[in-house]
């Protein structure tokens, strides 16, 4: 939006956040817990998990908000405990809603803010990108939810920095606004900010991240692309069909890399590799079994998370 990429050999790129075996307690009680991720200039890297995993505490200790019981934390090559001020103008995170006065117009917020940088990005043409030029008399309470996540976005980029933290960006969002603050974020990393997003939102993190850490009671469980995640969980493909004639439970049940079986009103949901698929398909020909409407899907990435942070039994 307003930085130029900067040239980059990927040889020689480091990492731009990096955060090692990261500890942080609540009156004894671990809410991270040894989480380490590194975070490569240019890229969108989602941290997803459930309530309560640690996602917010671990970004709160990037921003420097929180102090780390144990571990250490480095955005571009500072500590953000103590190199506060130097992170603050590399850094910009995305405000909570409590955090600005509700009868602060935007062009006030966005002048205000400005005002704490030394080098601030020129606001004008932020705000328009931002779709808020008309809405710049208009007061930060009367705005729709749309349009507070635009200003907050802004209000993120407004020192020209070099990585922006932004925290359940897209919630309480109808889902045309939601798509367009992702078109946003595209359009953010394409100017070169990495972006550090913390999402619920499976769909988000499939679209938008390059890579995801899944964050499950305080440690990292999975860190992949969202594809090598859904190759990596269980059921990567569903397979489905409605037999001609019954087929054997042992035999389904021997199918290789079988994951789950579902029966539902006379039709056969699997899930499995495309070794699992191959293996039915040979086994609906030996029986002489037709499938109608056989159906072979990928997994999504919201099936791969369930599979991820699943409870263990107990
Ligand atoms: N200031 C605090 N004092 C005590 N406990 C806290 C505090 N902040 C967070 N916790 C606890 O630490 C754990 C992790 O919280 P955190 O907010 O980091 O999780 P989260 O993954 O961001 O959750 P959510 O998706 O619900 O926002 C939770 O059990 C939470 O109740």
């Amino acid at each position: 939006m307003c930085r130029t990429p900067p040239a980059r050999d990927p040889r020689s790129m480091a990492p731009v956040i990096e955060v090692t075996d990261l500890r942080k307690s609540y009156g004894g009680r671990a809410a991270v817990d040894g989480v380490s991720f590194a975070v490569e200039e240019g890229e969108i890297f989602g941290i997803l998990g459930p309530n309560g995993a640690g996602k917010t505490t671990t970004v709160e200790c990037v921003e420097g908000l929180r102090v780390p019981d144990a571990g250490r934390v480095r955005v571009a090559g500072l500590d953000p405990v103590a190199d506060q001020e130097q992170v603050a103008r590399v850094l910009g995170a995305q405000l909570q809603q409590s955090e600005l006065q509700p009868k602060l117009t935007v062009r006030e917020a966005l002048e205000l803010y400005a005002a704490f940088y030394p080098r601030p990005a020129d606001w004008r043409p932020l705000a328009e990108r931002l779709g808020l030029t008309p809405k710049l008399d208009s007061r930060f309470a009367r705005l729709s939810g749309g349009q507070q996540q635009r200003l907050f976005i802004a209000l993120a980029l407004i020192g020209d920095p070099r990585i922006v933290v932004l925290d359940e960006l897209t919630t309480g969002l109808d889902p045309r606004a939601r798509r367009d603050t992702w078109h946003l974020i595209e359009d953010v990393r394409t100017s070169g900010v990495t972006v550090l997003l913390v999402t619920h939102f499976m769909e988000e993190a499939q679209r938008l991240c390059d890579r995801i850490a899944v964050i499950d009671k305080g440690q990292v469980a999975a860190l992949d692309t969202p594809t090598g995640l859904i190759r990596r969980s269980a059921g990567a493909t569903v397979v489905s069909f409605t037999p001609s004639a019954p087929l054997a439970e042992p035999d389904l049940y021997a199918l290789p890399a079988l994951a789950s079986v579902e029966h539902r009103d006379g039709r056969i949901t699997l899930t499995g590799t495309d070794e699992t698929v191959n293996a039915v398909i040979s086994l609906l020909a030996r029986h002489h079994v037709t499938a109608h409407q056989l159906r072979v899907t990928d997994a999504t990435l919201d099936d791969a998370f369930l599979d991820l942070t699943k409870e263990e039994a107990v």
